[in-house]
């Protein structure tokens, strides 16, 4: 792939802080990570709908979603991976530039990858969410049937069975969901995005 040259950067006249203003909210980018059926899908779609409710505009990006499209060229090799969360990263800032509370849910596997988003988002616009959640409890849910393939040998390099996860060091968040309810896992969240005023 060769890179861009001659290009110059064109400023608008309307700011992400107009956008902010008119959208009576913040914007920042929730950034779930944890391993495969750890619950990401299921509690960000329902986190959504509940700062819907509250008048939050938000946006989702879901891994499976975004591989249909933005990232069907991609696979699951490390580099791979490392280019899905670096578009991915990418794609977010553009939306909380654009004013949205974004919701991103990718196993999103290596430290270094989620900590190359944190450092393009900033501190104040990346909010690390760790969707703990044992292996065995994500392989007895099993959603997909993916653990089933995995230990048969028929996926090869899936996260937590022969592919690594590196689970975060100072998340902002963490949702235990082998041991709380989906309900309290939104609440908790809501919760902390009203405490630091995200959301009034
Ligand atoms: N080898 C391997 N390892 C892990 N996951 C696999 C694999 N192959 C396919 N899948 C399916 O792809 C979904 C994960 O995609 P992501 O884009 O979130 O992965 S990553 O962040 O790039 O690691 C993941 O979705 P979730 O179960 O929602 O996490 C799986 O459905
Ligand atoms: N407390 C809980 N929080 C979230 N999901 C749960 C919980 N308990 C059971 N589940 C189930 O676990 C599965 C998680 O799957 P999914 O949301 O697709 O995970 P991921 O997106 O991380 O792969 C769903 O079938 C969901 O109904």
């Amino acid at each position: 792939m060769s890179e861009s040259t001659n290009i110059v950067w064109h400023e608008s006249e309307v700011t992400k802080q107009d956008r902010r203003e008119l959208k009576k909210h913040k914007s920042v980018v929730l950034w779930f990570t944890g391993l495969s059926g750890s619950g990401k899908s299921t509690v960000s779609v329902a986190l959504e709908k509940e700062l819907h409710g509250l008048g939050v505009h938000t946006y989702r990006l879901d891994g499976d979603n975004v591989r249909h499209g933005l990232n069907k060229n991609l696979g699951f090799s490390p580099e791979d991976r490392k280019e899905n969360i670096r578009r991915i990263g990418e794609v977010a800032n553009l939306m909380v530039d654009a004013g949205l509370v974004t919701l991103t849910a990718f196993i999103s596997p290596y430290r270094e990858d989620r900590d190359h988003a944190r450092e393009l988002l900033g501190e104040k616009e990346f909010i690390e969410i760790y969707v703990e959640c044992s292996v065995e409890a994500c392989e007895e849910r099993d959603p997909k049937g993916l653990y089933k393939k995995a230990r048969a040998g028929e996926i090869k390099g899936f996260t937590g069975i022969d592919a690594p996860y590196e689970e975060p060091i100072h998340p902002e968040v963490t949702i235990e969901t082998d041991k709380q309810t989906l309900e309290e896992s939104v609440q908790l969240i809501v919760n902390y995005l009203k405490q630091k005023g995200y959301i009034g």
